[in-house]
């Protein structure tokens, strides 16, 4: 059995929906994990926040244009008169589900039921597209065996259990479609793995239920050296460990979901990244397995807020990082960097929600100084052994660039450096002229 996952961009049109349903026509036993048609779930956030402001007139205008762009794909996807009348009257009971919050008080749980409409419908259309081409299928609800616990976190137990039970209603099935994103919550209500969370989705089916393989489809031939939306001449890296493609899509590689590399990790399944546009192509290969040079490739993540707490009296004396580190335990909120010099601590965190209380409390300590508009620039390779001089061609590839922190040894795949986010188009330029041997790594 395979888990292949389809993202926005790859069923994103009636066309494409199609060029999906061709290339999961084989005997193969396969559980395909589709994502919302690409612009809908932007577009759901946005019905949302136009109806958490009471804009209903608004929210109306913004759903019927919704409708009418799905009644369009109808009209493309399906040959049949009983087909199209079907699936549109699945999309009306769908919108009237959304207009009815227009009546209503409107909290996060109505957010979520609203922002679980595009994987419903695309998995729905999809399997009625299927049908039509008597395509052998059954549609599982995701939210039957998809749950997170009351840290947010998967209930791994939880979706083994279900999900095998869903699978065993049907013994002769090959193809089982499912939706990406969804799940329920500990409470029982919808809820969502955040965005791009269909990755993630993936690849928890791909470890609860043991499959050989997960492949990610998307609109890319795999993961590339460099940000492709940033820097020209970027390239598909053709094998990559579990670990060099966590940090990668942990520090911005948008490809991957930050979280969708661990459950495939833990069962030792191999991921591939392959292009719905190129299906040829060979991809990225992520495995327990690294092999090519030294730098591989390098991402970047915004939005990062970096704190320095400066404290001479304190920073040698046990206890004292901790008792750092205990604040932003109590607002939940992770650190990604950290360096120390003997009279501070300089550390970075992407999730600012608290920042305010975290600094006040942070002052009993010492000094504090905040940067927000900050990007971490991670470069992924293997530099266990410094054969080639990595640290020397970053640095001269950032001459011109002031660098705020520096971060190298917490992994053997990971160098990270802190710049300020207005230099960070000419940091990837610079990097992706002077880091890579394009030859080792190219797929
Ligand atoms: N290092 C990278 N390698 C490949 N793609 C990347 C990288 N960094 C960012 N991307 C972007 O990720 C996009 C694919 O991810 P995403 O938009 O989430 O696809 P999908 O809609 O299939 O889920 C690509 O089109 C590309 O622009
Ligand atoms: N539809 C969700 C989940 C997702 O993963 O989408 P995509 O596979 O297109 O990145 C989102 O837009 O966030």
């Amino acid at each position: 059995m395979k888990v292949l996952k389809f993202g926005g961009t790859s069923v994103g049109s009636a066309e494409r929906m199609k060029a999906v349903a061709s290339l999961i026509n084989n005997d193969e036993p396969k559980i395909v994990v589709l994502s919302a048609m690409s612009g809908t779930t932007n577009a759901l956030v946005q019905i949302a926040e136009t109806l958490y402001q009471n804009k209903n007139e608004e929210a109306n205008a913004l759903i019927d244009a919704l409708h009418d762009k799905y009644k369009q794909v109808v009209e493309e996807l399906y040959t049949s008169a009983e087909k199209k009348k079907q699936a549109n009257e699945l999309l009306t009971e769908h919108f009237d589900h959304v207009r009815a919050f227009t009546q209503d008080l409107f909290t996060i749980h109505e957010e979520r039921a609203v922002l679980a409409q595009g994987e419903l419908l695309s998995t729905a259309l999809f399997q009625f597209f299927l049908e039509e081409q008597q395509i052998n299928s059954v549609l599982l609800p995701a939210l039957n065996f998809m749950k997170i616990d009351e840290d947010e976190e998967p209930d791994t137990a939880y979706i083994a259990k279900h999900l095998k039970e869903e699978l065993e209603k049907f013994p002769n099935t090959k193809l089982f479609i499912t939706q990406g994103y969804i799940c329920r919550n500990a409470f029982g209500e919808i809820d969502n793995l955040k965005r791009g969370g269909s990755d993630y989705s993936a690849s928890l089916i791909g470890a609860a239920a043991d499959v050989e393989e997960i492949q990610i489809w998307t609109d890319i031939d795999g993961m590339h050296n460099n940000d492709p939306r940033i820097v020209k001449d970027t390239y598909p890296i053709a094998e990559l460990s579990f670990d060099e493609a966590a940090e990668l899509a942990y520090f911005g590689a948008k490809i991957l979901h930050p979280s969708s590399v661990t459950p495939a990790k833990q069962k030792n399944i191999p991921v591939k990244l392959l292009n719905t546009m190129q299906p040829e192509a060979k991809g990225t290969t992520i495995s327990a397995e690294s092999t090519g040079g030294t730098i591989k490739a390098v991402a970047a993540k915004d939005g990062i807020t970096a704190i320095k707490i400066k404290s001479g009296r304190m920073l040698l004396a046990y206890g004292f990082l901790r008792s750092v580190f205990e604040v932003f335990e109590r607002y939940k909120t992770p650190i990604d960097m950290i360096t120390t010099s003997e009279v501070a601590v300089s550390l970075t965190i992407d999730n600012a929600r608290h920042l305010e209380e975290i600094v006040a409390e942070l002052k009993e300590f010492g000094q504090v100084e905040v940067d927000q508009e900050q990007t971490i620039i991670c470069v992924v390779g293997d530099f266990i052994e410094e054969r080639s001089g990595s640290g020397l061609k970053i640095f001269q590839s950032l001459k011109d660039i002031s660098v705020r922190m520096i971060s190298y040894g917490g992994s053997k795949n990971n160098i990270s450096l802190l710049i300020n986010t207005k230099d960070k188009v000419e940091a990837l330029t610079k990097l992706n002229e002077g880091i890579f041997d394009r030859n080792t790594n190219n797929a």
